[in-house]
């Protein structure tokens, strides 16, 4: 078999996404260091439109810009946050992952100016985020705090802080450490007070699947562990069959025995309403572990959660 001398990889165009690029290319580069790179940054529609995400047209905001160009020949590998990947539908046709990075830290963080911690922050504090995972979880647990809509990449929530938009923010501890920007993390949430989303904290490689040449190159950068928890909590995400404005959380974690569990969540967005499934893998394969769980958590009404919630 034949190695490409040459892979294009295409990602968003933030700080964020081109670090995990570099990321790439340097385990790339360890692997096979025969093979050039050359980077191809596309802004999406995601990272244009500053409003709320339902509003935007189709799924896939972070993503569409970056597959067409996969599709269209125009690079060989994509490089997405699994987060940012929508869940309830299959990949672009045409497209597989060929990989899944090692896993970054799952948590969420707060950063606040004045140093303090979610427990310590007086009632009315601004909290700038637009995740509905995040508000509804916050919500529940701390109801004297308000979230104020905050959109854009890290380094541009980051400004609107500075600026004034919010009192505080909440974001991925692997993001901010993707942007060299941990200096500013006041409290790292455990998964137990902010459960993670789907995908939280992995990279996906994403080729055009009649693309064995890159497909195998990269494949050897995967890492196993990552592939299955990442196949436990997709799976949960496309039976649950959640939209754009669904409070979800699904936390897939192998312990040091090596076994397999997933713990998932459905909220309503005021967080009064928490359901709560929490299932080992045993025998299961992960897909079946991620189905097993959204049965159990439909079992508690889910669907009709989902549903109620306007989108
Ligand atoms: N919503 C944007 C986004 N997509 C992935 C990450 C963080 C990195 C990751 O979890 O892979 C972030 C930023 C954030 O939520 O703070």
């Amino acid at each position: 078999m034949s190695a490409p001398e040459l892979i294009r990889i295409v990602s968003r165009d933030s700080p964020m996404a081109l670090a995990q690029v570099e990321r790439v290319r340097a385990e790339l580069g360890a692997l096979h260091p025969g093979i050039a790179t050359e980077v191809i940054p596309v802004k999406t529609t995601g990272d244009r439109w500053m409003g709320a995400l339902s509003q935007v047209e189709g799924k896939g905001a972070f993503t569409k810009e970056v597959d067409a160009a996969l599709l269209a020949g125009d690079a060989d590998l994509a490089v997405h946050c699994v987060k940012d990947i929508p869940g309830d539908r299959p990949l672009p046709a045409g497209t597989t992952f060929a990989a899944f990075l090692e896993r970054d830290d799952v948590r969420d963080a707060l950063i606040h100016p004045g140093g303090l911690t979610l427990d310590e922050l007086p009632a009315g504090t601004r909290i700038g985020t637009s995740s509905v995972r995040r508000i509804a979880q916050l919500a529940g647990s701390h109801p004297q705090l308000q979230c104020v809509p905050m959109r854009g990449n890290a380094n541009r929530r980051m400004e609107k802080l500075a600026a004034g938009e919010a009192d505080a923010l909440l974001l991925a501890v692997s993001g901010l450490e993707r942007i060299g920007r941990t200096d500013v993390i006041t409290q790292i949430l455990s998964v137990d007070e902010m459960c993670p989303p789907v995908g939280a904290g992995v990279l996906a490689l994403q080729c055009r699947e009649d693309d064995t040449e890159t497909i195998d190159a990269v494949s050897g950068l995967g890492h196993p562990q990552t592939f299955q928890e990442t196949a436990a909590e997709r799976m949960l995400l496309h039976v649950l069959q959640g939209h754009c404005n669904s409070p979800i959380a699904g936390y897939a974690k192998t312990d040091r025995r090596g076994e397999l569990s997933l713990r998932a969540c459905v909220f309503t967005p005021d967080g009064k309403t928490v359901l709560n499934a929490h299932e080992w893998a045993g025998p299961l394969t992960p897909e079946t572990l991620g189905t097993s769980v959204a049965v159990a958590l439909l079992r508690q009404g889910a669907r009709e959660l989902i549903d109620s919630i306007a989108h």
